[in-house]
């Protein structure tokens, strides 16, 4: 595929986005399959989409003294052509300004008229020729960083008055880093090395994290296509994610209950630590999610997971009362921890999402919380740095629940890296802190 189709592969995946018809790790996923893209332009395309999808705000800025339209009357893909052109200019090393721009023209000749292929090239021929304009000369610290890091001032002034300027500095500069891959390794069946070792003639480069034993950090390279992901040996997952099973504890022969599992990620973690023993009840709202379970299981081959498409919030009217040892709500979240990944969470989440959610997780711990042996124990886990959908949800559940108190043992059962940053039974990690998406755990401990 010449470079222009990876451009316009990647304009067309961009006004998917915009168009919200789909999220952008799909879509990119989606159309290397179909378009059966050489393996050679998969990390352009990706770069390409992600980086501008990242620096959206960033390149609005730079973009808007140029246009003589306001970028938002421009035609939608024009507005996307510039932003990706421009993306290469400024962070693209390896693509020069002038082999970017003829590409854009050459785009804009084909899907448009002449005038606005003219339009194009002027537009990036004259910022090539200017100084961009200066972010620092914006007035408030918030707006600078929020164009300087390419957030929403929405979330920016959130974060900061959710965590100071110092830690809104730290998750969103993180948050335009490519993200760690990471998997985890089922440890009773392969030992690392030997999974390593088959990765490696695979022609994928990992290596053993130091932080918890069953993850591999991968630097090159693709799992899901070897014979070690085929024989159910790894699973794609965030470091974050695999402290779960960690804070839930399970012991063998024990009755679980994943309240909002799929794709499964935590239930087959869950699984693999207790040897396949006990039974894992596993539950999600969309029928296709549960499908996805399933396969992950089979892959695996746990036996020890049986899964229900159910609404989380009605599971206290379905499964039988005190009967889970353990119970995990995984819950439906803002993903604002996981910006790094999908860099379209920042663009399409509201401050109204993020309360919408915070209902739903509490009904979800409402429901399945009679569900519960006395003494069990429960996790509350999501993806997102939001105290409205993490702290603030939890403490509101345990201080109107007469039988739940926080489990302050979170610690104990947490590799060791990680101890020091639990607070009275929870967990809250940051992008750019500790190698992890941001990610907020907390364990609740029902009382005799
Ligand atoms: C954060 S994801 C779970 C990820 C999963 N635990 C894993 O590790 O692979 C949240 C899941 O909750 C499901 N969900 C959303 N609302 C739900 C509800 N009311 N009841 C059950 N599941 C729900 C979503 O479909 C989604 O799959």
């Amino acid at each position: 595929m010449a470079g222009s189709n990876v451009r316009e592969a990647t304009l067309d995946i961009l006004l998917k986005i915009e168009q919200r018809q789909a999220y952008s790790n799909l879509l990119v996923n989606e159309t290397i399959k179909k378009a059966g893209l050489p393996q050679k332009d998969v990390p352009l395309l990706t770069e390409l989409v992600y980086g501008t999808l990242q620096r959206q705000l960033t390149l609005d800025f730079y973009l808007t003294p140029f246009s003589k339209r306001p970028l938002e009357r421009l035609e939608k893909w024009v507005h996307l052509l510039l932003r990706l052109t421009l993306y290469q200019m400024i962070y693209l090393d390896r693509v020069p300004d002038r082999a970017a721009i003829h590409e854009a023209v050459e785009i804009a000749k084909k899907r448009g008229h002449k005038g606005i292929a003219g339009t194009v090239n002027g537009i990036l021929r004259t910022i090539q020729r200017s100084d961009l304009p200066d972010i620092d000369a914006l007035e408030t610290e918030v707006d600078r960083l929020a164009v300087k890091t390419s957030h929403p001032q929405w979330l920016i002034s959130r974060w900061v008055s959710q965590y100071g300027i110092r830690r809104t500095e730290q998750m969103a500069a993180a948050n335009l880093q490519p993200p760690v891959l990471t998997a985890r390794i089922n440890t009773s069946k392969a030992a690392i090395d030997e999974v390593l070792a088959s990765l490696q003639s695979a022609g994928v480069a990992a290596t053993q994290s130091e932080t918890i034993p069953e993850c591999i950090e991968i630097s090159k390279g693709s799992v899901i296509h070897t014979s070690a992901f085929k024989a159910g040996l790894l699973t794609i997952q965030d470091a974050g994610s695999m402290l779960v099973a960690y804070a839930l504890a399970p012991e063998k022969q024990e009755v679980i209950l994943d309240a909002c599992a799929a794709p499964g990620g935590k239930s087959t973690h869950i699984a693999e630590k207790i040897a396949d023993s006990g039974k894992i009840i596993s539950l999600d709202i969309h029928p296709h999610k549960v499908h996805l379970i399933k396969q992950s299981a089979e892959r695996l081959q746990l036996n020890s997971i049986e899964t229900q498409v159910l609404d989380a919030r009605e599971a206290g009217g379905h499964l039988e009362r005190e009967s889970f040892d353990r119970i995990l709500v995984d819950a439906p979240c803002s993903g604002l921890g996981v910006i790094q990944r999908k860099p379209d969470i920042k663009w399409t989440k509201t401050a109204e999402d993020v309360r919408r959610l915070s209902k739903i997780q509490r009904s979800i711990l409402d429901s399945v919380w009679p569900l519960l042996k006395k003494g069990g124990r429960l996790v509350y886990s999501t993806c997102t740095v939001d105290k409205e959908e993490n702290q603030q949800v939890v403490e509101a559940f345990v201080s109107a629940k007469e039988d739940a108190v926080f489990d302050d043992r979170l610690a104990e059962c947490l590799p060791a890296y990680y101890r020091d940053d639990c607070r009275s039974g929870m967990l809250q990690l940051f992008p750019g802190d500790k190698k992890t998406d941001g990610f907020f755990i907390a364990t609740v401990l029902k009382t005799n």
